[in-house]
């Protein structure tokens, strides 16, 4: 490993280590002590493939916060040293320690150092005196130890007569074992508990308390409202700082392997991207930065919400390369006639505005976007007629004529896009209209110079998690087939000498390592490529076969150190994420097997 990548495991070493020490010494009920939940038979399979000890710490590892919140500065808009000062002055109470990655060209990337796991003084008398309680479900405790307040949609029981200021303890209501091998929360909203051995989950919350703060409102009062501010945490087992809103368009908080994951594809200025599983906009925005928002980066999901929100986030960061679509991925590759039109990369349907105030706004803006879009068209088409251009794989240069002028300009066509996606979008998201969401068919095949797939998946890698029993091996198999077709359509976008980049935030080999063995076996001009930084350790080689006969192959000896697997046990202390390059050769051949 490079010297600058140590440096790095050695910073968060340090703090690894503090957050890990005085954990034995808590009170036993009044601790935090989680253990994972599984499904049994994917607990067996996890344990066989990562041996049962192993298994067993990532588990852990899983139901923790990391100890250090990852912050990427938007190098378009500020300095690490100017966010660094910031962030302090925001912080100063808490006397915030914060650090700048070590790995190469990473030095944008920070680190606030978080605290815990805390005993926590529960106020429990020698005489047997018992805390006021509230019970939260576990999505609220899940964001608590993110960092989090209570808020009122989260609590679901809570001690007779708590006042408003009152000093209550907050535990977590985890799903149990119900009938037919399902999981069930037991415990309805509005639940009293009475600080006895009856109260419902008394048992099983023991050794999942998060820490105690504030009732902001009386016991009568969190269950008559529906929204608002019900617990004000004080004392927190694990304390990192909300980072929330704080320096908005200068900070992205962002976890370190995802960052990792931006890099790995190598984005340059004035090439064409696909992003293709591109919400809520991380990794889109990371990969812009780094291309120093010149070139195009098409920004595809299928929620039409979640596209207005990667708009925003674009424009909030001051991006203009990043231009969203709502489309399925599964049908990105556009096989019309449309997509053969070279000035037609994606075959955009129609546009429609959401999140816009005033339809007449709406109407105008659209139709000055309608209209820039066919003068574009147009131009192109007399300059297609005129001979007037070359194609150079995906980075086509046009000769434009500009009306005006009168003139002959040489202008990339990367810039008329950026141009027209500064007309279209608006200033910035404060004075923006509203995300604009295109539709698109899909896209001509290898009309991309990089295509990334963080494919959506069974999210086993993200943490603090209290309860993993939902998933199931047949789930598990779902989300790999899903990701194997969506792999289909990316491997057709790239065009020959580019770059595919999958990645996942699972733990689940059936999800990394088979879906790599996949795309290797079926498609013959995918190489997997080596990547920078490597900061992630080996993947998995081998085979693993179930019960019922089915086998998964993961990769064969040589391909474990061209991937990145980053284990949340290890070190690093990151979530579970895995990284895999590949290089697009020619794939003529291949694409015409694989079609017929
Ligand atoms: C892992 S998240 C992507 C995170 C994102 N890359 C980031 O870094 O911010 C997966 C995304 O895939 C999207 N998705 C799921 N199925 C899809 C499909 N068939 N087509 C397009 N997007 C899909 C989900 O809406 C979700 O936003």
């Amino acid at each position: 490993m490079k010297k600058k990548a140590r440096n790095l495991l050695k910073t968060i070493a340090s703090f690894f280590t503090k957050h890990h020490k005085a954990m034995d010494d808590l009170p036993e009920r009044y601790s935090y002590n989680p253990t994972l939940r599984w499904n049994a038979d994917l607990e067996s399979y996890f344990s066989k493939a990562y041996g049962p000890h192993h298994f067993s710490r990532i588990s852990q590892a899983l139901s923790r916060p990391s100890c250090y919140s990852c912050i990427r500065v938007n190098t378009l808009k500020s300095t690490p040293d100017a966010a660094i000062e910031k962030l302090r002055a925001v912080l100063k109470e808490k006397g915030a320690d914060i650090s700048k990655c070590d790995v190469e060209g990473m030095d944008y990337v920070l680190f606030v150092r978080g605290s815990g796991p805390h005993a926590i003084d529960y106020g429990c008398a020698a005489d047997g005196k018992l805390p006021k309680e509230v019970l939260v479900s576990r999505k609220c405790a899940e964001a608590v130890l993110r960092g989090a307040q209570v808020y009122v949609p989260g609590v679901l029981g809570c001690t007779a007569h708590v006042e408003k200021g009152d000093v209550v303890a907050v535990s977590v209501a985890v799903e149990q074992p119900g009938a037919d091998d399902g999981w069930v929360v037991g415990i309805t909203r509005g639940t009293v508990l009475q600080g006895s051995e009856t109260d419902p989950y008394h048992i099983e919350r023991r050794g999942l308390y998060i820490g105690q703060g504030r009732a902001m409102l009386s016991r009568a009062g969190i269950f008559r409202v529906m929204e608002g501010l019900a617990v004000d945490m004080s004392d927190r087992v694990f304390n990192l700082p909300s980072l929330h809103d704080v320096l908005e368009g200068e900070i992205f908080l962002q976890n370190l392997p995802s960052i990792v994951a931006a890099h790995a594809l190598d984005p340059q200025k004035g090439e064409r991207i696909l992003d293709m599983c591109a919400a809520p906009g991380g990794k889109t925005t990371a990969i812009g930065l780094l291309m120093k928002d010149e070139g195009e980066i098409v920004a595809a999901d299928r929620s039409h919400n979640k596209v207005q929100g990667i708009h925003k986030l674009a424009a909030e960061m001051g991006l203009s390369c990043i231009t969203p679509y709502k489309i399925d991925a599964l049908k990105s590759v556009c096989t019309t006639n449309e997509s053969d039109d070279f000035s037609n990369h994606s075959c955009i349907k129609d546009n429609h505005v959401g999140n816009v105030q005033g339809s007449d706004l709406i109407k105008s803006e659209l139709e000055k976007s309608k209209l820039i879009t066919f003068e574009r068209l147009n131009a192109e088409i007399d300059f297609k007629k005129s001979g007037f251009f070359r194609v150079e794989s995906n980075q086509i240069n046009v000769l434009v004529s500009n009306e005006k002028a009168n003139e002959t300009t040489y202008t990339s066509k990367a810039a008329i896009r950026k141009e027209m996606r500064i007309k279209r979008n608006g200033p910035g998201r404060n004075q923006s209209l509203g995300g604009r969401v295109e539709k698109s068919k899909g896209f001509a095949p290898k009309s991309f110079d990089r295509v990334l797939l963080d494919a959506p998946c069974s999210a086993l890698g993200l943490r603090p998690r209290l309860f993993a029993g939902e998933e199931t091996i047949e789930s598990m198999r779902k989300h790999a087939t899903y990701q194997r077709r969506m792999l289909d359509q990316a491997v057709q976008l790239v065009r020959p000498g580019g770059v595919l980049v999958y990645s996942t935030c699972t733990i689940n080999p059936g999800e990394n390592e088979a879906v790599v063995r996949y795309a290797l076996d079926t498609y013959k001009f995918l190489s997997l490529a080596s990547q920078h930084p490597r900061i992630g350790g080996p993947g998995l080689v081998g085979r693993f076969e179930f019960p019922d006969g089915y086998t998964e192959e993961w990769l064969r000896p040589g391909e474990e150190e061209l991937v990145q697997r980053f284990d949340p046990s290890s070190s690093l202390d990151t979530i579970g994420f895995f990284i895999a390059k590949f290089s697009v050769g020619s794939n003529k051949a291949d694409l015409q097997n694989s079609a017929s």
